[in-house]
């Protein structure tokens, strides 16, 4: 089937790929001219595992093709998917404006057609919408009524994007059109997982719900963290025994510096807003989020019962983008533990395998470093922030040889505690005796 993604970021790019990769024709528009003639010559532009490869794969095939211009992609188009930002607005709400403006355009190009063909085009809101924009822009096309709405809410997760794209755990179908509903089962046809198909609020509110859910997980085991670590518990150890019931899952439940990404922080704000102009108040997503943002700042605290002056000390900071595998700096919890230890007046070096250029360009009196040895040499502490293997499996031996002094803090939970240990490191995790 021949489709159009319109926006071509992480979501954008891997759902055109994909979509590619299931048989389909497919044009990517994006507004930024740049990205559209880096994306010709098969640039991701993005790092995501196996994407520019098949990128690079799908293009030597024709299958797909990139574009700047929406007239491009959109009468030629069964389904017009829409990947643009929503990124929050200084109140939490989300910023529907590119949204907006790619519908109008939609509609207006559509609208100007009418008469020389009638044929039935779905737009497919993939990205993330506050509850009831699906059916407000329903109601906004009802003038067009070749053109139909729903919404199929992307739950990959960023470092292993393409993967989940082509093995979802689910696919949302939120729609009240049957034409659309099965322009969408045949796109999708090759995939197997259950299908859920339902009203486009709900296909809404699965999005919102299942995003506040996991970060109420993390925020969850993040307070238990802090609890473990004035108990003598383990939270690590805690985790794995709460998550073998299956009414709880092991997964999510990992304590560290709190959730950070373009998604989370900014799905968890949104909602919140949006109860609040509802006039439901949402106490527990509140603190949600405020356990988020007071982790790093705790996580200080705790730094600082083993080294309690840290002006002048030399902390290596290892890892920067917000998990591991993704060179996506949104709202990562090194850019918010990184004034912290600045106005603690520590030194900084860092490294991260992607991010050192992005992070200067914010700090560029940071040390970076070219791997996590260099990073550590001469350091008074390791600090890891993100758990990228490259920062996980070290030589402890040969850590403990380069530091100044023997401090660990592992703020993902991630290294090695006994062979720390054994090599003669002091260790503090997030909420490990
Ligand atoms: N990043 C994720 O992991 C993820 C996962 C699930 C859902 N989402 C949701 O998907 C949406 C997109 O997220 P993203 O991370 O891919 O964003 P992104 O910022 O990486 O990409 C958005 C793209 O849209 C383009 N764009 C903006 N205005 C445009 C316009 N008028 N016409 C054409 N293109 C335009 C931008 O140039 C950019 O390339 C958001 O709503 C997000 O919440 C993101
Ligand atoms: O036990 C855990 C798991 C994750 N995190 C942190 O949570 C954040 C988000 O991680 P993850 O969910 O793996 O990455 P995202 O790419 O942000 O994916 C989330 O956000 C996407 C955008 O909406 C959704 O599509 C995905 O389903 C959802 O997992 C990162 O900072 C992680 O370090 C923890 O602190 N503890």
């Amino acid at each position: 089937m021949k489709i159009s993604v319109i926006g071509t970021g992480y979501v954008g790019l891997t759902t055109a790929v994909s979509f590619a990769l299931m048989g389909h024709d497919v044009i990517g528009i994006d507004i930024d001219q740049t990205k559209v003639a880096r994306l010709q010559k098969g640039e991701a532009g993005i790092y995501e595992p196996n994407l520019e490869k098949e990128l690079q794969n799908m293009l030597a095939l024709g299958k797909v093709s990139f574009s700047s211009s929406l007239e491009a992609g959109i009468l030629s188009s069964r389904a017009i998917f829409v990947c643009v930002g929503t990124p929050p607005l200084p109140d939490g709400s989300a910023d529907l404006s590119a949204l907006n403006q790619v519908l109008s355009s939609i509609k207006e190009r559509v609208k100007a057609t009418a008469g020389a063909s009638n044929v039935t085009r779905v737009v497919v809101i993939k990205s993330t919408v506050p509850v009831g924009t699906n059916d407000h822009i329903a109601r906004q096309f009802a003038d067009v009524p070749e053109l139909l709405v729903a919404s199929n809410p992307e739950f990959l997760r960023e470092g292993s994007a393409l993967h989940d794209s082509l093995h979802p755990s689910r696919i949302v179908l939120g729609t009240e059109e049957p034409q659309a509903l099965a322009i969408l089962e045949e796109l999708y046809a090759s995939l197997v997982c259950e299908r859920v198909r339902t009203t486009r609020a709900n296909a809404e509110m699965i999005k919102y719900g299942s995003n506040a859910f996991l970060a109420t997980k993390i925020s969850f085991m993040n307070e238990l963290a802090r609890l473990s670590a004035e108990l003598g518990a383990d939270i690590t150890e805690v985790a794995r025994g709460m998550g073998l019931d299956s009414r709880i899952g092991p997964y999510f439940l990992g304590a560290g510096l709190g959730y950070g990404g373009s998604c989370f922080p900014k799905d968890t704000s949104a909602l919140s807003e949006l109860g609040a102009q509802h006039g439901v108040d949402m106490p527990l997503l509140k603190q949600v989020q405020q356990v988020n943002e007071l982790q790093p700042v705790w996580f200080v605290e705790q730094l600082k019962k083993l080294l309690p002056t840290l002006a002048g000390l030399k902390i290596a900071l290892l890892g920067l983008s917000f998990k591991p595998q993704t060179d996506d700096m949104r709202e990562a919890a090194s850019l918010r533990l990184i004034p912290l230890l600045l106005r603690e007046g520590a030194v900084l070096s860092a490294y991260d395998p992607l991010c050192n250029e992005k992070v200067r360009k914010l700090y560029p009196d940071l040390d970076f470093a070219d791997n996590p040895y260099q990073a550590l040499a001469g350091a008074d502490a390791g600090v890891l922030v993100t758990e990228w293997e490259q920062c996980v499996k070290l030589d402890f031996t040969r850590v403990k040889s380069t530091l100044r002094q023997p401090f660990l803090f592992d703020g993902r939970n991630a290294w090695d505690k006994r062979a720390a240990i054994d090599a003669g490191l002091t260790y503090m995790g997030v909420g490990r005796s």
